[in-house]
């Protein structure tokens, strides 16, 4: 996250669109125009870098697209107000639930689908203890919003299956289209990790089927997948292409590659790709997609740092490595052994300025850095997503 206060402060210039705007912790920047919007932004990432030390800073290439009705996935905490059942998310800055009547970041379907399931437990005394049970509603929609996935998390790892889950949720169906409503679950997760670990009661499909470009990824419940679906495109472009052309070569690592979305292109371009994700769901998505694509590819379930560690005694030197760490970051120790196996090109896909200045600050003074993008995938609020494009000096 980058630094608020002068963000934050700035004069308000638009009449925010939200009616929770100010109490709820989601978004922070819809008082100011879209523009406004990116130049912070930008103003921030630079400020972040000066700090760190970094100097030799390209311009910033900044990449958007609509900054409403973005997402794809959403998760809603569920609590009783005055014996009714709301959906709302953490007010700013807390943990108190804030009860919302609407949520315009979110894709339109996201929010039918959970006021209809309001509607539903009013009358239907098992929707009614499914949400008296479920701590949290996950909804995730495809690319074309024509499917979706309901995941429910369970408040108490003693919850067992409701062997109703299935007629409420064709009840829903009925309300809803069954052709939307293609999968559900109701689930627990590990509250440390937040892992799914426990699947209680299951409707339909196990995951969902997601497009983006030529590529048809399928996401096991509970698997990360980008959440702006206006920028998957852009993103996988800026990633695995340079200028108009593919990156192309003998091997490639996507590191922190989730089901592939940047393994799965560089595949068609590249002899061999070795991916490495730690959700071993994840994986075996992965290695089942990659086997079509390109035999001599593989995923790996191992950290980044394991795998790292192992490589720096295995022989396999690639020519491009792709990072794309959670927020915090891909960390000293993997830039160090990354400065060791020295990748001509290192691509670092950051949703973190302040941890990728960090371990920029370890790779610069052997890689220069040749292009820098912000690409705008959570407008109206802070977090800043960003890409790194590093050549060996
Ligand atoms: C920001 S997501 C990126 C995923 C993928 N590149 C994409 O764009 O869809 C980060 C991924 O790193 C995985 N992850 C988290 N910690 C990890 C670690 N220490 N080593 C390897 N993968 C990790 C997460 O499960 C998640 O899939």
């Amino acid at each position: 996250m980058i630094d608020l206060t002068q963000i934050l402060d700035a004069p308000a210039e638009v009449d925010a669109r939200c009616p929770h705007f100010g109490a709820c912790g989601g978004c922070q920047l819809q008082h100011l125009r879209y523009e406004t919007q990116l130049a912070h932004k930008q103003t921030a990432l630079l400020a972040l870098f000066a700090e760190a030390g970094l100097d030799e800073i390209p311009t910033i290439v900044p990449h958007s697209a609509g900054p409403w009705h973005y997402r794809n996935r959403i998760r809603l905490r569920i609590e009783r107000v005055e014996g009714q059942f709301r959906f709302g998310y953490n007010r700013r800055a807390s943990h108190v639930f804030l009860p919302v009547i609407e949520c315009p970041i979110a894709a339109e379907p996201l929010w039918g689908v959970a006021a209809a399931l309001l509607e539903l437990a009013k009358t239907d005394a098992t929707a009614e203890a499914l949400l008296d049970v479920s701590a949290e509603l996950e909804l995730f929609a495809n690319h074309k919003l024509s499917r979706l996935q309901l995941t429910f998390f369970a408040r108490d790892k003693r919850t067992k299956s409701m062997p109703q889950f299935e007629r409420v949720m064709v009840a829903l169906q009925e309300v809803v289209g069954i052709e939307l409503l293609d999968a559900a679950a109701l689930v627990y997760a590990d509250p440390q990790s937040g892992r799914i670990v426990r699947t209680l009661s299951e409707h339909g499909a196990d995951g969902l089927g997601y497009r983006v470009k030529d590529e048809s990824y399928w996401i096991s419940r509970g698997g990360f997948f980008q959440v702006n679906r206006f920028l998957l495109d852009t993103l996988v472009d800026q990633v695995t292409r340079n200028g108009g052309a593919p990156r192309a070569g003998a091997l490639a690592w996507d590191l922190f590659s989730g089901v592939g979305l940047f393994s799965r292109p560089l595949a068609r371009s590249f002899d061999r790709v070795t991916a490495v994700e730690a959700n071993p769901t994840a994986v075996e998505d992965l290695r089942r997609a990659l086997k079509k694509i390109s035999p001599a590819s593989t995923a790996i379930a191992a950290t980044t740092v394991e795998f790292l560690r192992r490589a720096i005694v295995d022989r396999d030197r690639p020519s491009l490595v792709v990072l794309d760490p959670p927020r915090a970051g891909a960390g000293v120790e993997a830039c160090e052994l990354l400065v060791k196996l020295a990748p001509q090109e290192i691509v670092y896909v950051s949703c973190d300025p302040t941890t990728l200045a960090r371990d920029l600050a370890v790779l610069m003074p052997h890689y220069k850095l040749t292009g820098l993008h912000m690409v705008d995938l959570f407008p109206q609020t802070v977090h800043v997503e960003s890409i790194a494009v590093l050549n060996h000096r």
